[in-house]
């Protein structure tokens, strides 16, 4: 609701209530429409106060009301009515003003905003544009290139870049409420003729055309498929080329057509369940809020490697002292250098002071012993790291976390090296640690709610999100990727090129194909995995070459590794390079001729695979292990699995995440698309759909947040 009141005798008051973020919901669209007309109404008010409860303006439209039936006045002629109002009306911005809430303060006659205020128009990471006026207000506040840059980028401005680029009228440092009321006081009687930003002529700079071609460029190149951004242009062009009210026609007309797009759904979905994953649950019965973190000052990284040094980096931002430990004195130096680089080039980014005093080096173990956390991230080397486990729980001070950040090696393995099996969980870190976002943490049957509470805490603390899963080989991604690799192989198999996959999935969305990828990182990665699990032997040749298990195996990334084809770092994997290093990949006759080759030896005949089969045989499998790995209870449910796919593998977010996107597609026709690869590959592995896809897809398709519900009757009903 909207809470009305009289302040200092002759300003009226209008103060948002809505915890947390004073969203425009119904309620609180009606309580400002009421306010506004008894404030209009009353003789002794001379002018009008918007705020917020809680020191915050507001956080934009409800978005939980945008899948119901909207009810309640609609914004637009609300935003109207205040900027018609025949007494001022001074917005004071405290916290945030975003999205509706912004609007909202745009057409009030003036703006003032406390100093530590964030602004900005953040629908388009809904998939939506500004649809309450904002596309037309804000060019003929403050021009066209800084309007479609905050509108086509959601970027959020502080007070000071707000108050230079001319949105607020003042920035303080005091209370913005009781400035705005006394700003309000002074301009009770002043002229509001120029003040409606809706009457402004916008600005059009000579060069308009290339400034909309340049936006355009600019959003095809990094909305990957995403049609908000470009929808965004056209809405401020309509700005620049209408006069207001058709503008506004324009901007209802285009809105519209986002509002009622599968992508503004799956990006409001996911908005939900990044936020959805911090209320975790474990197997057990665990939960987030019945658990509490033990407190963590200083932590310590084993292994200053590629990971190692990210992880430093980013524990040491977030504030907490680091024992950076590397048994050889060599690497120890490279990689304090490498570690001062990143934090000196992240601290001038971010405008931060520098944290190398954060961070102490080591050569030896022994300097854990007084940390209240440690994470391990030396190689995947099963050996090593229990070697590593049994010196850390002798030398760790009692009741230490012992995390490891192994990308899918046991959890509970490590754990039974130690005396605390319960103080071991997993951390599970993306390349590049001190960038990426998300943080996989790893439960075993042993990990003590507290453990999982602190891990997920830490996460929070260096910015990222932390998604807690259960133990298994390859956690919930990487279990799911081996899924969507194997079909990839098994695609080229069959008839396919790298570039015809790649650019398929690329097209769905990725910022790269598999094959890119997979050249990025390195082929010898998953090469070592498979020559750990007993893979790759010369036993298999001739009839057994291409089966592993009973099942259908594709040996295909093992002989490129063979051949010293590791991926970028040589020069030459999927693709060809200019150099070792280099990073443009290009199509190479030798693995044209090579695959011809290999399906000669082996008695395959190349066929035409289209478009649909490529998307379908990648992402279905990968789908359907993750239904798997629901019904094994390892992930808590479909928002734990998406939220992952898109901060780690790089999943479209206006696709929702792998579990959304088999919403959307339909649980039968997956099942089906599935049956229909698995009649004619009986040998792949990964194409039988799974018993919880099967039950859900059987119970007509349930919306996704009812799929809870399926799972967690008991898993023996499954
Ligand atoms: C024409 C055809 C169709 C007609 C249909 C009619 C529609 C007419 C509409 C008219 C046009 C509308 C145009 C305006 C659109 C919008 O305003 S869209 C919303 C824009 N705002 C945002 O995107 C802000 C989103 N929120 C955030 O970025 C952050 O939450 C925050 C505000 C910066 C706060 O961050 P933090 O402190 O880290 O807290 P969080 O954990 O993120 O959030 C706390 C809880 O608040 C919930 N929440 C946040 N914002 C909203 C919101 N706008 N609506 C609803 N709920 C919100 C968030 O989910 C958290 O709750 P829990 O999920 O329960 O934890």
């Amino acid at each position: 609701m909207a809470f009305y009141s009289r302040v200092s005798g002759s300003v009226g008051m209008i103060t948002l209530q809505n915890p947390p973020v004073n969203a425009l919901s119904a309620a609180v669209r009606q309580g400002i429409v009421d306010a506004m007309h008894r404030a209009l109404s009353e003789p002794e008010v001379k002018s009008v106060v918007i705020c917020g409860q809680n020191g915050k303006f507001c956080g934009g439209a409800d978005i939980g009301e945008f899948g119901a039936k909207m009810t309640g006045p609609p914004l637009v002629p609300m935003v109207h009515l205040i900027e018609a109002a025949s007494k001022p009306v001074v917005a004071a911005i405290e916290g945030i003003a975003l999205g509706g809430g912004l609007e909202l303060a745009l057409s009030c006659h003036y703006r003032i905003a406390h100093s530590k205020a964030r602004l900005g128009f953040p629908e388009v990471a809904l998939g939506l544009l500004p649809g309450a006026g904002g596309t037309q207000r804000l060019p003929r506040l403050i021009g066209v290139p800084a309007s479609l840059d905050l509108i086509t980028t959601g970027r959020q401005v502080t007070a000071a870049e707000a108050r230079q680029l001319g949105i607020v009228d003042e920035v303080t440092d005091l209370n913005a409420v009781d400035a705005a009321v006394k700003f309000a006081q002074s301009v009770a009687d002043k002229s509001l003729d120029a003040r409606r930003i809706s009457t402004y002529p916008c600005p059009r700079p000579p060069d308009l055309d290339t400034i909309f071609e340049r936006a355009m460029q600019q959003v095809r190149r990094s909305a990957r498929g995403a049609i908000a951004p470009g929808t965004c242009v056209q809405a401020v062009h309509a700005a620049v080329t209408l006069p207001y009210a058709k503008g506004m026609e324009r901007e209802r007309e285009l809105f519209s057509v986002l509002f009622n797009s599968g992508q503004a759904r799956a990006l409001q979905y996911y908005f939900f369940a990044q936020r959805a994953v911090s209320r975790w649950s474990t197997a057990s019965g665990a939960r987030w809020d019945t658990s509490k973190p033990r407190p963590v000052h200083k932590a310590a990284v084993i292994g200053l490697g590629t990971m190692g040094r990210g992880i430093t980096v980013s524990l040491a931002q977030a504030g907490f002292s680091v024992v950076a430990v590397e048994t050889q004195e060599k690497q120890l130096s490279e990689a304090k250098q490498a570690v001062s680089g990143m934090l000196e080039r992240g601290a001038k980014r971010r405008g931060v002071p520098l944290a190398h005093d954060k961070i102490k080096y080591s050569c030896s173990v022994q300097a854990v012993a007084d940390v209240d956390l440690v994470i391990e991230a030396v190689f995947e080397d099963m050996a090593l790291k229990k070697t590593i486990f049994q010196q850390l729980s002798a030398i760790c001070k009692p009741g230490a976390l012992l995390c490891t950040n192994t990308s899918g090696l046991d959890i509970d393995e490590l754990a039974s090296q130690t005396q605390s099996p319960e103080l071991v969980v997993g951390m599970h870190f993306f390349a590049p640690a001190h960038v990426m976002q998300l943080l996989e943490v790893v439960y075993g049957p042993r990990s003590s709610p507290e453990a999982v509470a602190t891990a997920m805490q830490m996460g929070k603390k260096m910015g990222k999100v932390s998604v807690a899963v259960g133990n298994c080989r390859g956690f919930v991604g990487n279990r799911m990727l081996k899924l969507y690799l194997e079909q990839a192989f098994f695609l080229l198999e069959e008839g396919a090129t790298p570039e015809q996959v790649d650019q398929v999935l690329e097209e769905f969305g990725f910022p790269m194909g598999v094959f890119k990828v997979s050249d990025l990182s390195g082929l010898d990665i998953g090469w070592k995995v498979r020559k750990a699990d007993g893979l790759v032997s010369p036993a298999f040749t001739g009839t057994s070459a291409r089966i592993r298990g009973g099942s259908r195996y594709s040996p295909l990334g093992d002989l490129l590794c063979e051949q010293g084809r590791f991926g970028q770092k040589t020069g030459k994997g999927w693709y060809q390079y200019d150099k070792p290093g280099g990073r443009v990949a290009k199509p190479d006759p030798w693995l044209f001729g090579f695959l011809e080759d290999y399906r000669a030896q082996h008695g395959l005949v190349a066929r035409r695979i289209d478009h649909q089969e490529v998307l379908e045989r990648c992402l279905y499998p990968l789908i359907n292990e993750g239904f798997q790995i629901l019904q094994d209870g390892i992930a808590a449910g479909p928002e734990d699995i998406d939220v992952i796919y898109v901060l780690g593998y790089g999943w479209p977010r206006h696709r929702g995440g792998p579990m959304f996107y088999a919403s959307q597609v339909g649980l039968d026709k997956v099942v089906e698309r599935l049956e229909h690869y698995q009649q004619i590959h009986p040998d792949v592995p990964g194409l039988q759909p799974c018993r919880l896809l099967r039950k859900l897809a059987a119970i007509s398709n349930p919306a996704i947040h009812k799929w809870r519900e399926v799972i967690q009757k008991p898993r023996s009903q499954l």
